[in-house]
This record gives structure tokens, C-alpha cells and sequence, in this order.
């Protein structure tokens, strides 16, 4: 059987994976590039970029057919579920495409084809009889969407976020399982499609929000669009064509729908891997215990990067740890801590909901806003939604914010460079707000901010805060 030797070895080569491997590389490493398929990241072939895409064409979709509040009539609103799913596929191939042709302009003999579990520390079996001899291993294999019981039976029926882009056209009717970031964004650009759509939750905070006014708003946007059953258990069964849905809970009732995408968590695909071989310390998910600022796990040569790890699975964490990770696996034994980045999330709903920084603890000062009277809000008919600014006693130094507000996914950026060089809401204030502007709507949150705090609004500062100005 082929072996092969390397310093690095990374399992995965998606966004994790192949930034681990670049990493590696240009610190000198020998590397191999281990995946089943490469058939391109996660993100681009079913994550991130399709999912945009199918929120890109309900946006079109809403937007029209509001239009008539500017007194502009488009007519009835026909939308075309093949056409649009064909824009999606098309464009979402060119990203795609954009990916593959990173992996393929790699050297040779960086690649391999094949699926990867441990039988040693440092050893690696192939799929395809192979072995691998690493000197590290970076694991960067992502997660896969868990589909519960009930719904394993419905067959193709239940779609998940590997199937849900695959659709020829768009269904009638939607029931949409779990109001995570996955639910809410493709629950909503569904119903813009004009897709019947009913999202059910067995908890009661959707998008893992814990500010009750924020869920409070997220919750009413969304029932102004679809229909929300929370709190509830749900179990399913395939009637000829049709998915029968049933609740009971919070609230109770049966009915069929044409599809079922469950979006009910992604945990880190490790199953398949082996781990009892690799020596490492599992914790209580049966994951490996590992150094969010090193990514090791434990002392020893193997390294995480990604979903793998659960720790914060977006696209700009795997991106960032797959660095961290290939840097460390390539000096092992010498290995260094990065700084981590603030906490950052955003849900692509419309309005967008952001979580950033940190938002609990003592000594936290909170300063809200509310958007449904914020001046360029309602200059574009959007004035909806909340939010709240987190800042640190005694001075107002800013910590955190949620923000569910039209522009959230914009001003996010704004706080999280905020929070990173330790601004205070009276520094922030300080600064010039273009009238009239989204961004002028969170000055009375870093208002507040500061009349509870040590810094003090600058008394040149104007308070008056009319809509119109
Ligand atoms: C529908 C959806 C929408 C999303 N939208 C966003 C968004 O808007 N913004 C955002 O920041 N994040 C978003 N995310 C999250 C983001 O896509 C992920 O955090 C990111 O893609 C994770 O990258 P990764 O490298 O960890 O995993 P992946 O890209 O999944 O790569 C893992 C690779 O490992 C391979 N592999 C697994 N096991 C083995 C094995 N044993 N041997 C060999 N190979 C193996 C797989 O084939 C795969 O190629 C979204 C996710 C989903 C599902
Ligand atoms: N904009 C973004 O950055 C973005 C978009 C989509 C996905 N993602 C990533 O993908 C990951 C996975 O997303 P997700 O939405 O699948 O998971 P999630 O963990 O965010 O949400 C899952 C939801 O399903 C519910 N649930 C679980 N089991 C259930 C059951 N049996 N019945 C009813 N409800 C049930 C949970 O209460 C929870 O609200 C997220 O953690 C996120 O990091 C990010």
C-alpha cells in the first residue's frame, strides 16, 4: 500500500482546511491536502453563497411588491420558482468554480482524494487503502446537518441545507424545522418567493437570541411574514407525496406541506474520524478538547480548525482558526497563541439580526435604541426593530451589542472595530454622524451609555435627536 509522509497533513479542504494548508505552506511545511470529495467549501456549494443568493432574489421579490408605498405600481407579482433557482445554481456554480480552481492550482502531490481516520496519533489511514505518516494534523472536516428521528423517514421530502439548493423549482408549501440562522434566512426569503412557509421551533428563541425585547422584535418581523409556531415538538410523517407535520406544545396542529427543510443544528462532523486512535482528550460531545487561541488539542501534534470544533462556526472564524491552526502545525512543537477576534454573527433576515462582543456579565451597562422611528428608516418605509448597546463600567468602554435594525449587517462592522480599540459611547459620540443616516439612529444607545457612566456625554455635544433632525 502507498504511504505517504508529511509535516502537515490537513483533513478537509474546505474554507478551515484550506486556509490551514496555505498557512502551513508558507511557513515552510511539507503538506497534504486530505479530502472525499473536493467538491468545493461548504460556504460556497451549499452555506453562505447559495443561501444569499435565494435571500438575493426574494429581496427583488419583496421590494417589488412593496413598491406601491412610493407610489410606484409594478403590477401583479409573478415569480418564477425555476428561474429562480436556475439564477441561484448558475451564479452559485461561478463561486464554486472560484474555489476548485484554488485547490487545482495547488502542486501536485498536495491533493488527496480519499476519506481520512486516525489510527495513530500522527497516522492516518486512507479510504483508498492509503496511509498517511504526519508529523501534525490539522482536523478541519466541518459538520453535517442533523436530521432527527422524525424526519429521517420523509424521504425526499425533507430537504437539508445539501439538498435544499438541488430544488428544480420552488415548492407550494414549506414546513421549515428549527429557527436558527438557517430557518430564519431561508423561512423568510420562502415566503417572499410566495412559498406558504411555517417554521416551527421547539424552543422559544429564535436565532438564539436571549434580550427578550430583540427576540420579542425578531419574533413579531417574522409572523408578519410567515407563520411561527415556538415551543413546540414536532413529528412527521410521509403521506404519498406530502410531508404530514405535527405540533403540540406551545401550540397544536396537524398539516401537510409539500416540502420539509430541517435546519435543526450542524454539529462537527467527526464521527467518521476515529478519534479513539488519535490520543486525544474528548470532552462530553465526544469532541477534542483544544485551545481556541493556539488551536491544539491538549499538547499534542494535532490541531482544529472550523465547524470541526463547534466553537463559532461562520465563515470568517473557520477562515481565521484554519490560519491559526496551519501556522501551529507547521513550528509544532514550538506553537504560539493569536488573538482572537470579538464574537460576531450575523443573521441575513431582513430586517438583519447581529451579536457581537460580549453582552452579559456584572458591571455592564446596557443603552437601547429603537428603530421604528429612526429618520432614514422611515425615509425608506423600514422602520422597524431594536437595539442594544453593551458597554463596560466605570467609563462606557463599549463591549458588545445586538442589533436587530435595519443596516444591522453594515453598523456591525462599525461596533466591532469599536469594540476592538476600546472606544467608549462618549469617544463614539464624538465622531461625525452624516445626516440622515442608519447609523445616527444609535446615538441614543451610546447616550445612555454614557449618562450612566464616569465619561460623561462632551457638553459641546447637541442632544436633541428629532427623526427628521
Ligand atoms: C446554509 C448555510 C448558510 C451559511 N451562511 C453563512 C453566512 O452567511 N456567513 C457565515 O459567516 N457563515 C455561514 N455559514 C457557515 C459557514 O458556511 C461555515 O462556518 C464554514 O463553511 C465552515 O467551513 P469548514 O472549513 O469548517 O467546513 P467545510 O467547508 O464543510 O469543509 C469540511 C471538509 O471536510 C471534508 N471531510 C470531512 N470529513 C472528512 C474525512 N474524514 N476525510 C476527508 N475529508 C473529510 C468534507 O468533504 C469538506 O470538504 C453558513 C452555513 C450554512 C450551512
Ligand atoms: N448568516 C450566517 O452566518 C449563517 C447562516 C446560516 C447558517 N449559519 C451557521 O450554520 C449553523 C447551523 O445553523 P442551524 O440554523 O441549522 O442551527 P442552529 O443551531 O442555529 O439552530 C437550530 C434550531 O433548531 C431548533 N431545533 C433543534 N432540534 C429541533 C427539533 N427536533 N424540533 C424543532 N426545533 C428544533 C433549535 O431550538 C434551534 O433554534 C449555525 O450555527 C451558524 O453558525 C450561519
Amino acid at each position: 500500500m502507498a504511504g505517504h509522509q508529511c509535516d502537515v497533513a490537513i483533513i478537509g479542504a474546505g474554507t478551515a482546511g484550506l486556509a490551514a494548508e496555505r498557512a502551513a505552506r508558507s511557513e515552510g511545511a511539507k503538506t497534504l491536502l486530505i479530502d472525499e470529495h473536493f467538491a468545493g467549501t461548504v460556504c460556497a456549494t451549499v452555506g453562505c453563497m447559495p443561501s444569499k443568493l435565494l435571500i438575493a432574489a426574494a429581496g427583488a421579490a419583496h421590494a417589488s411588491r412593496r413598491a406601491s408605498v412610493f407610489g410606484v405600481k409594478t403590477g401583479e407579482i409573478h415569480v418564477d420558482g425555476r428561474a429562480v433557482m436556475q439564477r441561484l445554481r448558475a451564479e452559485r456554480d461561478k463561486f464554486v468554480q472560484g474555489t476548485l480552481q484554488g485547490i487545482a492550482d495547488l502542486s501536485d502531490g498536495i491533493c488527496i482524494k480519499s476519506k481520512a481516520r486516525f489510527t495513530g496519533p500522527t497516522q492516518l489511514e486512507l479510504a483508498n487503502g492509503e496511509h498517511v505518516q504526519a508529523r501534525t494534523i490539522v482536523i478541519a472536516t466541518g459538520a453535517y446537518p442533523l436530521v432527527p428521528k422524525p424526519f429521517q423517514d420523509l424521504g425526499d421530502l425533507a430537504l437539508t441545507n445539501r439538498s435544499l439548493f438541488e430544488i428544480e423549482d420552488l415548492p407550494r408549501s414549506l414546513a421549515v424545522i428549527g429557527g436558527g440562522a438557517i430557518g430564519l434566512e431561508i423561512a423568510q426569503a420562502m415566503a417572499r418567493l410566495g412559498v406558504e412557509t411555517v417554521l416551527f421551533d421547539r424552543g422559544n428563541a429564535l436565532g438564539g437570541v436571549e434580550t427578550h425585547d430583540i427576540q420579542q422584535s425578531l419574533a413579531a418581523a417574522m409572523r408578519a411574514e410567515f407563520t411561527l409556531h415556538l415551543g413546540v415538538d414536532v413529528s412527521a410523517v410521509r403521506r404519498g407525496d406530502k410531508a404530514q407535520i405535527t405540533w403540540s406544545g406551545d401550540s397544536e396542529g396537524s398539516r401537510e406541506f409539500d416540502k420539509v427543510l430541517v435546519a435543526t443544528g450542524r454539529p462537527p462532523w467527526l464521527g467518521d474520524l476515529g478519534l479513539a486512535k488519535s490520543g486525544l482528550d474528548l470532552d462530553d460531545h465526544r469532541t477534542p478538547c483544544f485551545d481556541r487561541t493556539t488551536m491544539q488539542c491538549g499538547d499534542s501534534p494535532v490541531f482544529m480548525a472550523g465547524d470541526a470544533n463547534a466553537d463559532a462556526p461562520v465563515l470568517h472564524e473557520a477562515s481565521h482558526e484554519g490560519a491559526i491552526a496551519g501556522r501551529n502545525a507547521a513550528t509544532f512543537p514550538k506553537v504560539a497563541p493569536a488573538t482572537r477576534q470579538p464574537a460576531f454573527s450575523l443573521m441575513f433576515t431582513d430586517p438583519p439580526l447581529a451579536v457581537l462582543g460580549t453582552t452579559t456579565g456584572q458591571d455592564v451597562i446596557m443603552g437601547g435604541a429603537d428603530y421604528s422611528n429612526q429618520g432614514r428608516a422611515k425615509v425608506e418605509a423600514r422602520a422597524q426593530g431594536l437595539v442594544r448597546l453593551y458597554a463596560a463600567k466605570p467609563n462606557g468602554r463599549l463591549i458588545g451589542a445586538e442589533l436587530f435594525c435595519p443596516g444591522a449587517d453594515h453598523m456591525a462592522h462599525l461596533l466591532v472595530l469599536a469594540i476592538k480599540s476600546g472606544e467608549t459611547a462618549a469617544s463614539l459620540l464624538e465622531m461625525p454622524f452624516y445626516h440622515p443616516t442608519l447609523e445616527e439612529g444609535l446615538k441614543p444607545a451610546l447616550r445612555a451609555i454614557c449618562k450612566a457612566s464616569t465619561k460623561a456625554l462632551p457638553n459641546e455635544q447637541d442632544t436633541g435627536d428629532p427623526s427628521g433632525a
